[in-house]
């Protein structure tokens, strides 16, 4: 591609996400598939800009706002280029339909901002922290004055963390799997299966991943799994089990052994699982569709569970670093919606538990109302339910220093260098005699 063809395709790709609700990797992974001709090197590129450009957007448009210009994605484009200290050189337009040359406002824009510190102490917080608006009294009230530092984190690129697959390999076989592909890793500092890239690589030309040694995996995915204890031989639910993330963590755990239910409303999701539970060799698992609330499944096997993970829908706040498209689509309405769904679902997966049991609650969110404060709600309706604190349990799960003092197991990118997550173990307690 041209350097011209290359911002077209940027400014174009920009364009089309913003014209969605879907999220971009899924809006860029389509229109590449669309461009076959599009070779690897350039799809990077130009994915490189357009992913620069979503982690700005906000302070971007403040400058585009303050300078009283239109804010389309080729105003974006061209303020990115300005703050990365580039030059308007003409290989970047050919004159074509899509790569026209830059007419006066344009110019007048690009020289406003080259050369200018991106951040302006006029911008509100919201701005320089890449956050909805309506937000802020809420990661006010959470994080005070880390609340800048913690965002920040947050706006950052994340790591690309593997989980090694043990039922095919320990992480020491992972990493030398790895290494003779030319692949450096380094060991997580907090999940002892995890294994952190120092750049990123297109798994799929991965031999070590082709044949299930590895899956990738967020170090603080990794870490719920993990808390949620499921052992050889038990009866296990992964009751929103989606694509099979941590369905395939809690088989591993289980070393085949035992019963491992995965189950979701969405068929799809459920379908995608199949593929992954193949490569990585698990063959305990049920996948199950269910209808919801209602279904009479789980009426049928109430009490029957040794472990039921509950890894809820969310505003998947704690993924900012992923999706930096994401937050700029919710609304406080969703959030009130989602805390009712998080609620119904909690209260029906903690059917399954068996006497004894445990029951994790788990989210993507940083945020206290789809995190602690379900949970305290929860136990408050439910007294046959204790909390089981995280560092009680941490030493015989993990065998690596704690990463929470409180009795949850709350992640943030700034904290531990994961996603922001929250999980919550607790216990049903055993019927009395
Ligand atoms: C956070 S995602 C799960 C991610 C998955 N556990 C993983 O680690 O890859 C939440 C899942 O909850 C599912 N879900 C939504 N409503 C549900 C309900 N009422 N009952 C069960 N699952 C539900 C969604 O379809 C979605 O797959």
């Amino acid at each position: 591609m041209t350097p011209a063809a290359r911002l077209a395709a940027a400014i174009e790709l920009l364009d089309e996400i913003e014209a969605t609700h879907r999220p971009a990797d899924q809006v860029a992974s389509f229109y590449f598939k669309g461009r076959r001709y599009i070779g690897s090197k350039d799809r990077r590129a130009v994915a490189e800009t357009v992913w620069r450009v979503l982690r700005r957007k906000a302070r971007i448009d403040w400058w585009l706002e303050f300078l009283g210009h239109p804010h389309d994605a080729r105003a974006r484009v061209f303020a990115d280029l300005a703050f990365e200290g580039g030059e308007l050189k003409p290989e970047l337009f050919d004159g074509a339909h899509s790569a026209p040359k830059p007419g006066k406002e344009e110019r007048r824009l690009f020289d406003q901002l080259k050369g200018k510190d991106i951040f302006n102490r006029d911008m509100p917080t919201w701005v320089k922290g890449e956050f909805p608006e309506w937000l802020t009294p809420r990661l006010d009230a959470l994080w005070g004055e880390t609340m800048l530092r913690e965002v920040a984190a947050m706006r950052d690129e994340a790591p690309l963390d593997l989980r090694v697959n043990t039922l095919k390999a320990t992480r020491e076989e992972a990493l030398i799997a790895l290494k003779k592909e030319g692949i450096a890793a380094e060991p997580c500092p907090l999940s002892p299966l995890g294994l952190r890239l120092k750049s990123r690589v297109a798994l799929v030309q991965v031999q070590a991943w082709r044949n299930g040694l590895i899956e990738v995996q967020d170090e603080g995915s990794q870490l719920v799994a993990l808390v949620a204890d499921a052992r050889p031989g038990m009866a296990v639910v992964d009751y929103c089990a989606g694509a099979g993330g941590k369905t395939l963590a809690l088989a591993a755990a289980m070393q085949n052994k035992g019963r491992l239910v995965a189950c979701d409303v969405a068929e799809w999701r459920v379908d995608k699982a199949q593929e992954r539970l193949r490569r990585n060799g698990v063959h305990n698992v049920t996948r199950r569709v269910i209808s919801g609330e209602s279904d009479k499944w789980i009426k049928r096997s109430a009490g029957s569970y040794d472990r039921v993970l509950v890894d809820a829908p969310c505003t998947g706040t704690g993924t900012w670093r992923r999706n930096p498209d994401a937050k700029w689509q919710l609304t406080e309405t969703d959030l009130l919606e989602l805390v009712e769904r998080q609620r119904a679902i909690l209260d029906s997966a903690a059917r399954l538990t068996k006497p004894g049991g445990l029951l994790v609650y788990a989210t993507c969110s940083i945020l206290p109302e789809e995190n602690e404060k379900r949970v305290e709600a929860f136990l408050a309706d439910h007294p046959d339910y204790v909390a089981r604190p995280i560092p009680e349990l941490w030493a015989e799960l993990a065998g690596t220093p704690c990463p929470v003092a409180g009795p949850w197991l709350r992640l943030s990118p700034l904290s531990h260098g994961t996603d922001g997550f929250f999980a919550a173990v607790m216990q049903k307690k055993a019927e009395e005699s």
